[in-house]
């Protein structure tokens, strides 16, 4: 688990959230997270606004070098309770894959499970915010996404197909890792795959994105993980608050 970045002190820059044009990003539906019970209270097509800006930006630097091709969102915005939700659901799926589930049944979520089996919560744990962020309630450690300054993305052509990335968005392997293809040999489809996933890195990161070190498909720009990538003092954008957006109170954090 790599936390340090939520170390970073937060200065919010109090921009708001803005609706992601579906005509300008096209988006993967159903929306991936909604279509599992995840309790939205609105849109996760949001960002906030300077990061709406940066990703018209690498949506342009994408269009000079793959004209037709678009950048393809899978999520966005994601309250904490969302992230609650999604986290818990995916410590629920590790246990059962390990066959250990037993104790999940009684807790509400990751911290009731620490307190009530600390060994299988280690167990647990690093599987899981191997890939997810903590939904931590602290105001000075938010997952990325409920800044609203974190999408995680795909490429898509001219017809509207996926660009081959060597496997999904939310593939929960090593596959995931941005350079596991980066030693494929010229010719082979994996070398494809790095080529796809090095022209959407460049284009994300010259309009100003940082990649999260073991997903290719997550990026954030003004946030505590892009600080600490780009060595900035503090970041500019803190989760945006529940009461803000007129979200209903989490549930289940414990
Ligand atoms: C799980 C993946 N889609 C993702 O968004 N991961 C980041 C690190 C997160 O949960 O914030
Ligand atoms: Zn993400």
């Amino acid at each position: 688990m790599r936390t340090d970045y939520l170390n970073i002190p937060i200065r919010d820059c109090g921009e708001p959230l803005q609706e992601i044009p579906e005509s300008a990003f096209p988006r993967v539906t159903p929306h991936p997270y909604r279509a599992v019970g995840a309790p939205y209270a609105g849109s996760p097509w949001r960002l906030r606004s300077g990061a709406l800006s940066a990703l018209y930006r690498a949506q342009s630097l994408l269009s000079a070098r793959r004209p037709g091709w678009r950048i393809a969102l899978f999520d966005a915005y994601r309250p904490l309770a969302v992230q609650h939700f999604m986290v818990w659901d995916a410590f629920r799926r590790e246990a059962q894959a390990m066959g250990c589930f037993t104790s999940l049944a009684s807790c509400v979520g990751p911290d009731a499970l620490e307190r009530l089996d600390p060994e299988i919560y280690a167990l647990l744990a690093p599987k899981v915010y191997r890939f997810w962020g903590i939904p931590d309630p602290d105001p000075c450690r938010p997952p990325p996404h409920s800044t609203g300054a974190a999408i995680d993305c795909k490429l898509v052509d001219g017809e509207g197909r996926d660009v081959p990335m060597g496997g999904p968005v939310d593939d929960f392997t090593d596959c995931a890792i941005p350079d596991f293809f980066a030693s494929a040999l010229p010719g082979t489809p994996e070398y494809l795959y790095h080529q796809n996933r090095e022209l959407l890195v460049s284009a994300m990161t010259q309009a100003g994105f940082a990649q999260h070190v073991g997903e290719w498909w997550h990026f954030s720009i003004g946030d505590q993980m892009w600080a600490y990538a780009l060595g900035a003092e503090h970041a500019l954008y803190g989760r945006i608050p529940d009461a803000a957006i007129g979200a209903p109170a989490p549930t289940g954090l414990d």
